[in-house]
């Protein structure tokens, strides 16, 4: 049998089957998948065979094989063994609820989490939440932002969670798809998930600084089937959408604006800092690319963690 993990407790997982067939499954002896250290064999979110357990209980079932995933999303572990953990796979689009006050999230903490989105290989969806309470410079803000951003290539929406502005949209991009909701704390996460599909409420969790990753919770992602043939995993307790180890010299890859002018520049290993006819800083020179791209491109370069808090549009 083959099904999909949708929960797991450590030692159980709950599969369900493509015909809504639930299992509870175990893993037989050390099942280790090659090339990978980390402390969860099976994660949510993966494509698993299974053999359906006979003289037990019903709806039992041994993990036998993991398919192949598209990626995965992890952290770190609490204690020094460098081990990962990873918190689920197989995503289609990961959402990232923005507000521009009440909470603010600022232009460092969106390059930061499309950095880590590019690198996981996953797709990045903007969603400008509370756009029934801006005045009209701050609707201007957020049309700026979504012009910015769109222009790179990410889909932006304007959003109410609390009216119901553009909540059809983003169901349509999230039909027959495997989703994570992702923004700061009380950015309307639990409001928009209540708004796609009511009656379902999810325990999401806040994005947050890396510091704080050391505070160990023990809770469980889990998948959720909603009504219009989409899928969301919910990351309770889980701070921050991963963390992913990310050379000097690949950074530049995962803004795609300067990967698509890499090979104009002189040198091909060109960080983009000081090096002659930098294709990348000729194009910030004309302003094709946003200063507080290229801002938090260094921020990120140089592992100043805290700047995301910041606002790199004030002249500073
Ligand atoms: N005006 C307005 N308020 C909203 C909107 N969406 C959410 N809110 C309000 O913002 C506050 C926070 O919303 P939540 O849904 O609890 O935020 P959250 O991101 O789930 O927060 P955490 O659970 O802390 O992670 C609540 O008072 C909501 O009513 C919106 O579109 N417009
Ligand atoms: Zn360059």
């Amino acid at each position: 049998m083959t099904g999909t993990v949708y929960k797991s407790t450590g030692s159980w997982y709950t599969v369900k089957t493509d015909n809504g067939k639930v299992y509870e499954c175990r893993i037989k002896g050390k099942f280790r998948i090659k090339g990978i250290k980390n402390t969860n064999p099976v994660s949510v979110g993966d494509r698993v065979g299974f053999s359906v357990e006979k003289n037990t209980e019903e709806n039992r079932g041994i993990i036998e094989r993991i398919e192949e995933r598209t990626n995965y999303i992890i952290r770190k572990s609490v204690n020094l063994s460098k081990q990962t953990h990873i918190i689920a796979s197989n995503i289609d689009t990961v959402f990232l609820i923005i507000t521009l006050n009440n909470p603010p999230t600022f232009p460092a903490f969106i390059d930061r989490f499309l950095v880590t989105a590019e690198a996981y290989g996953i797709k990045a969806v903007l969603l400008f939440n509370k756009i029934d309470v801006y005045d009209e410079e701050e609707l201007l803000e957020v049309k700026y932002l979504a012009a910015l951003y769109r222009k790179i290539g990410y889909e932006c929406i304007g959003i109410s969670a609390k009216t119901g502005k553009n909540i059809a949209k983003v169901k349509n991009l999230m039909k027959d798809k495997v989703s994570v909701f992702s923004g700061h704390s009380g950015v309307g996460k639990s409001t928009l998930v209540n708004a796609i599909e009511p009656g379902l409420s999810l325990k999401t969790a806040e994005i947050s600084d890396q510091h704080q990753q050391g505070q160990h919770t023990t809770t469980f992602a889990e998948m959720f089937d909603l009504s219009f043939g989409a899928r969301i995993i919910d990351t309770p307790g889980i701070k921050g959408f991963g963390v992913v180890d990310i050379e000097k010299e690949e950074l530049g890859d995962y803004f795609p604006e300067f990967f698509e002018l890499k090979p104009m520049c002189k040198f091909n290993n060109c960080l983009h800092i000081n090096e002659p006819k930098c294709a990348v800083k000729e194009a910030l020179e004309r302003e094709e690319i946003a200063w507080s791209r290229y801002k938090s491109y260094l921020q990120i370069l140089e592992g100043e963690e805290e700047h995301y808090r910041k606002n790199n549009y004030s002249e500073d």
